[in-house]
């Protein structure tokens, strides 16, 4: 758990490379709370980043609903058994087969991943015709998936430290040590992800302290202009091949 990434939307449609280490600070621990930041954020219709967060945790609960291709795959791989009276998915009880058994989470992950990467891939193409300037996808599975890291163009780690870590994930699911200690196990360690993310928040201290750190970024974030670079460059690219295309065709 415990990160989030804000991704230019420019470089979705193109790889950058992948982010470095540059300028971050490695002193962070463990994380918490991008979410509560930007959902705060995304209530302050001035704010940047408001109206452009992707949280694949929320969407990953429709693509699983009942008769949708993942769902028909849980049932087929994971049996009745994780679901509900009305067919839905039973998270809780999934939740504890995947978080004790790392074959049958990776077994999981297979199958909803693909589907969560084609929702944001439409999601972020949607964002880009509307002239939005970024994207922010919150994506708590984004090293560990590997797949799509390079599309990004900036990465931001949240921390806090592990005591907090595990304190608030116990508050926040109203559950005990062991559970939280499973799901938080069952990632990359936070300070790998912040050795490589591009920005790193650090959540040890209040929402307020939070969100001033957010402020920041989002102001650097919004100075870059790498995005309507990135569109003079589709422009020209497009109106290149298309011509090439036209002067092929009918103009011999
Ligand atoms: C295992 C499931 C059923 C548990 O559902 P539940 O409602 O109890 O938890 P929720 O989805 O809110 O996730 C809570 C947190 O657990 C962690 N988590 C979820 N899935 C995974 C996973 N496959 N591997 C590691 N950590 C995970 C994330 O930090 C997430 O924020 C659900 O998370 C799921 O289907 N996961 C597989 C898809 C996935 O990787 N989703 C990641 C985006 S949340
Ligand atoms: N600075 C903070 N002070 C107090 N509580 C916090 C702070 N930041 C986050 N929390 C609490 O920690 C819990 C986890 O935060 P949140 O759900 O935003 O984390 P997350 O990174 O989205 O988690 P996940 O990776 O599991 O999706 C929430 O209940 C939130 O209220």
């Amino acid at each position: 758990m415990g990160f989030f990434s804000e991704i230019d939307l420019s470089l979705f449609l193109f790889p950058h490379g992948c982010p470095s280490d540059r300028g971050v600070r490695t002193s962070a621990v463990s994380k918490f709370s991008k979410s509560e930041a930007l959902d705060r954020r995304s209530t302050d219709q001035a704010s940047p980043i408001s109206r452009t967060n992707f949280n694949a945790c929320a969407v990953q609960i429709t693509l699983v609903e009942p008769g949708k291709p993942a769902w028909r795959k849980i049932k087929f791989f994971f049996g009745e058994e994780v679901l509900k009276e009305h067919g839905e998915i039973d998270r809780q009880r999934l939740g504890q087969i995947v978080f004790e058994d790392v074959e049958k989470r990776r077994k999981l992950n297979h199958i909803v991943h693909p589907e969560i990467y084609k929702e944001i891939f439409w999601v972020v193409c949607g964002y880009f015709l509307k002239g939005y300037s970024f994207v922010v996808l919150d994506l708590p599975l984004l090293f560990e998936h590997g797949a799509v890291n390079c599309y990004m163009h900036k990465i931001i780690v949240v921390t806090c430290d592990k005591e907090q870590q595990i304190q608030r994930v116990m508050t926040r699911d109203n559950a005990d040590e062991t559970y939280a200690k499973a799901r938080i196990g069952s990632q990359w360690p936070i300070e790998e992800k912040a050795k490589r993310a591009n920005f790193v928040v650090d959540n040890s201290g209040s929402l307020e302290e939070t969100e001033e750190q957010v402020e920041k970024m989002v102001r650097i974030l919004k100075d870059d202009k790498f995005h309507i670079r990135l569109r003079v460059f589709i422009v020209l690219g497009s109106t290149l091949i298309l011509g090439s295309i036209y002067l092929f065709l009918f103009a011999r």
